[in-house]
Parts: C-alpha cells; structure tokens; sequence
C-alpha cells in the first residue's frame, strides 16, 4: 500500500498557479526524490503532504491519514527537516534534542542518535557555534528523533564535505533499511541517482517527468556514445549495419558510434570480428544531469550531448 498518495494537487498564491494538478504515490520503505529549478512547486506539494498547507483542489492521504483534518496524529509518525533558521542559535546540541525528543510519543534515544550523527563531541556547544555540516547533521538527527514512519529530508547534503555526503548517504540507506520511508528534496543530482528509487521531476507546478533516475535518463535522450581512435585506416561502414547503432562519424582522429541499448557490445565484437584495432576507448552516458537539463530546459546542455 502507498504511505503516501496525491491526487490532483492544485495550489494557488493569487494569481500565480504553484500546483497544477500533481499527482504521485510513495511506497514504503521508498526513497523517493523530488527535484527541480528554483520555483517549480516542491516545496508548496510537500506542504500539502505534511499538512502545513492546504491544496485548493485534489486529495492527499499520509500513512492513511488525511494532512490537512488529522495534522496533530500525523505529526508524531512524521519527521521533517527544519530550516536552519528555525533553531535558535543559543540552544545546545543535547538540548535540542532533548526539547524535540519530547514532543514524541515514541521518541529514539537522543544519545544514540547523537552518536549515530557524529555529535557526540558537540552535546554541550550551542547551534550557532557549530560548522555548517555539523548544524546540517543535527538537522537531520532532530528530524528523525521521533522515531518517524516516513521523514522528509530537504538539501540533504548542503554543507557537507565530501566523506561527511557519503556518510550521510550510507545513515539515510541505514534509515531506510529500518522500515522508514524517505521522500528527498534535492538538487544534487549526484544524491539524487545514488539515493532515490524513484523520482518526480517538478517545473512550472507540474510533474515532467516520473520513473527511476535510470528511466528518467532514458527518457531524456536514450543514446550513448562510444569513442575511439582506429589503428591505421580501416573500413569503418561495416559499422553502421551493428545492431543498435544510428550513426557512425569522424570527429578529427576519433569515430564517435551513437548507439542503443546494448549497441556497444555488439560494436566491439564487429570490431574484433574484423580484426580491427583500435586505442582511447570511452563510452560517454547520459547522466541525471543531461535528463534534468533535457526534461526542464532550466540548463543548457554541453557540446558533448548536443545532438545526441
Ligand atoms: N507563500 C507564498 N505566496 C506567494 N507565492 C508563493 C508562496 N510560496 C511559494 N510561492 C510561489 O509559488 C511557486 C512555487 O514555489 P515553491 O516554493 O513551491 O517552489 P520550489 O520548487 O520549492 O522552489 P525552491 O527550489 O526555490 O525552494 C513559486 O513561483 C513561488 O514564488
């Protein structure tokens, strides 16, 4: 059964339409990603599923619940990330946690997760004295401090070095492990493709796109380019008969094979079939970037997947 389920969402600020008819669903134990450009309506749709807003059309159920009409059950099986304007600074680690562990009915244990968290050392030190990643730890430590069945995560990542990302990647994988569900608002498409089962690609108020990263990738332009320099001068045409293959060119010394599916197996055993030998090999993918650029035109697309 979906923990979460929206139905034509529709939400307006005056005149300007934020949500134009959304619909999507999470499953449990997902980790479902929610992306798009500055604007597109992620944050006013996950409003309306954590029941602080109120759509003007359509219909949300959370963990079987309704936002908007059982709002005070909701919020103790729900954790949220807050903003980090949201904490004053004066207030101490161990406080923090403490003050929101008792706002649950069934709250983790603030040490464990101050532990789990890489705070430990900071119990005692206010908010404000805290580097960027470590308030971003604790943000994330209070959201999931009262045991949540589903704990919505925003910027997961913002300020974190590169070893503090992947370790919050492996705790929130951890989180998920446990039974919870995750719903991710992130720009980082980095985040997004090693985290997310599923996302919705968000712009102009609607859902562009839906699937895995791997479909939305797909969607977005499902060829691949293989790149390589011949030995000498062979015959390449025979290439263009590989199954799978659309095109063959010459870029300067290289040939640049365009392809689908599974073209680049079949490209190299033509090659060695032919005896033909050939040096710099590379496959250039398509990447979420590529798929998000391609989907919201809020990017341009570089040289190397122009055309493609
Ligand atoms: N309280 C509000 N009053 C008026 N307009 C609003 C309000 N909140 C959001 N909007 C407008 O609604 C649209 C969607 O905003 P929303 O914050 O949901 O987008 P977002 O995708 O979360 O953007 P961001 O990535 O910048 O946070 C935007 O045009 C925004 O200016």
């Amino acid at each position: 059964m979906a923990v979460i389920e929206a139905t034509g969402l529709t939400k307006r600020y005056g005149a300007r339409l934020a949500l134009d008819g959304v619909s999507f669903s999470v499953g449990q134990g997902e980790i479902f990603g929610i992306l798009g450009p500055n604007g597109a309506g992620k944050t006013t749709a996950v409003e309306c599923v954590e029941g602080l807003r109120r759509p003007d059309e359509g219909a949300v159920r959370v963990l079987g619940l309704d936002p908007w009409r059982d709002g005070p059950e909701l919020r103790q099986r729900i954790g949220v990330q807050l903003q980090e304007s949201a904490l004053p600074g004066a207030i101490k680690v161990g406080e923090a946690l403490e003050l929101y562990a008792s706002f649950y009915r069934r709250p983790a244990d603030p040490r464990g997760l101050l532990a789990r968290w890489g705070l430990e050392e900071r119990r005692d030190d206010r908010f404000g004295r805290l580097s960027g990643g470590q308030k971003q730890r604790l943000l994330i430590a209070l959201a999931l401090v009262g045991s949540p069945e589903v704990a919505f995560l925003d910027e997961l990542s913002t300020g974190l070095d590169p070893s503090a990302r992947r370790a919050a990647w492996g705790l929130v994988e951890e989180v998920r492990a446990s039974g919870v569900t995750v719903v991710l608002i992130s720009h980082f498409m980095d985040e997004v493709e090693e985290l997310c089962d599923r996302v919705a690609l968000f712009d102009g108020g609607r859902i562009v796109a839906s699937g895995t990263p791997g479909e939305l990738v797909d969607r977005a332009g499902g060829t691949h380019r293989m790149r390589f320099r011949p030995v000498g001068e062979p015959d390449l045409a025979l290439l263009a008969e590989v199954p799978g293959v659309t095109r063959v060119e010459r870029s300067g010394r290289h040939v640049v094979v365009s392809g689908a599916g599974d073209f680049a197996t079949a490209v190299a055993s033509a090659l060695a079939r032919h005896r033909i030998l050939v040096a710099d090999l590379r496959m250039d993918r398509h990447t979420l970037d590529d798929a998000y650029a391609a989907l919201t035109g809020s990017a341009s697309v570089g040289d190397e997947t122009a055309g493609v």
